[in-house]
């Protein structure tokens, strides 16, 4: 197939979706890259459109075993003409579970071809000094991974003559998804005095729920609990408070301690 651009979209509050995503892109590669970070509200609000010789990247971190639900207004108006695409599914070592089928279908509605999808691992959000959880991960043999599959991504493409020839992929999951988890309170931030009010945290934050100039703390209402505001704080001022959603990272810290590996489907 002859693709003359790499579109790699990410969503990746704290980063690990994004260096997967790349490393996918550095195998395949092809000269041409493009990268669109859609972590900040403005960058969702610019819909995409790709073309048959495109080939779209697209990453996500798992939340709850899905697709982040702010993702889905922008994944259903991306605009595809039998484009094919790699999906991957970015997770803290517990499971992707349908994260994965979820954004194949999704991006399969929109016009795309699914040529290859996986699952990386990345460092856990809720993962903290005394609740590891993945640390440091991708790490260089999880790096080394990606970019290997991402070359035999290029080899399979070479391999076909057009989009109409990538054979259906499978890829697991079921239907119907995991039931969204709600009802977790995300009051779960504590602000220590080390904090300057610099504004970095307002700036990372991807649903606008950080006004600093008015309060330090999140609006509880619109934080999805990323955690990109505790781990980009150059002060390390910010941290999780007791409550529901450190009792899951001390969880999952207990029992996701056996480091998964990258699967692939192609
Ligand atoms: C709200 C929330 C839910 C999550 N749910 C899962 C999950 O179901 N399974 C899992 O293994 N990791 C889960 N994670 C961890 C992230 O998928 C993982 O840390 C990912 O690497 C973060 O991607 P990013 O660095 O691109 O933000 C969750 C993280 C958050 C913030």
């Amino acid at each position: 197939m002859d693709i003359q651009s790499v579109k790699v979209a990410y969503f990746s509050p704290t980063g690990t979706s994004k260096t997967v995503a790349q490393a996918v892109a550095q195998g395949i590669g092809l000269n041409n890259v493009q990268q669109i970070d859609i972590t900040q509200p403005g960058a969702r609000k610019q819909p995409l459109k790709v073309a048959s010789n495109d080939l779209l990247v697209a990453a996500v971190p798992v939340y709850a075993g899905r697709v982040p639900g702010l993702l889905m207004g922008w994944l259903q108006s991306i605009e595809a003409d039998n484009t094919p695409c790699v999906c991957l599914a970015v997770y803290g070592n517990r499971e992707f579970d349908d994260a994965l089928l979820e954004l194949k279908e999704t991006l399969e509605k929109q016009g795309c071809k699914a040529v290859a999808g996986a699952g990386y691992i990345g460092e856990h959000s809720f993962s903290a000094e005394d609740t590891p959880i993945a640390v440091s991960r991708p790490d260089e043999n999880d790096l080394k991974h990606a970019r290997a599959f991402g070359a035999k991504i290029k080899e399979k493409l070479d391999s076909l003559a057009s989009a109409d020839q990538i054979p259906a992929l499978e890829v697991p999951g079921n239907h119907p998804y995991k039931e969204m988890g709600g009802g977790i309170s995300a009051d779960f931030i504590e602000v220590s005095e080390a904090c300057t009010q610099c504004g970095i945290c307002e700036d990372l934050c991807p649903t606008n729920a950080i006004d600093y100039e008015n309060d330090v703390m999140v609006d509880v209402d619109s934080c999805i609990r990323c955690c990109a505001c505790i781990k980009g704080c150059p002060e390390n001022a910010r941290s999780m408070k007791a409550s529901k959603v450190k009792e899951i990272a001390k969880w999952l810290s207990d029992n996701c301690k056996e480091p998964k590996q990258p699967v692939n489907f192609l």
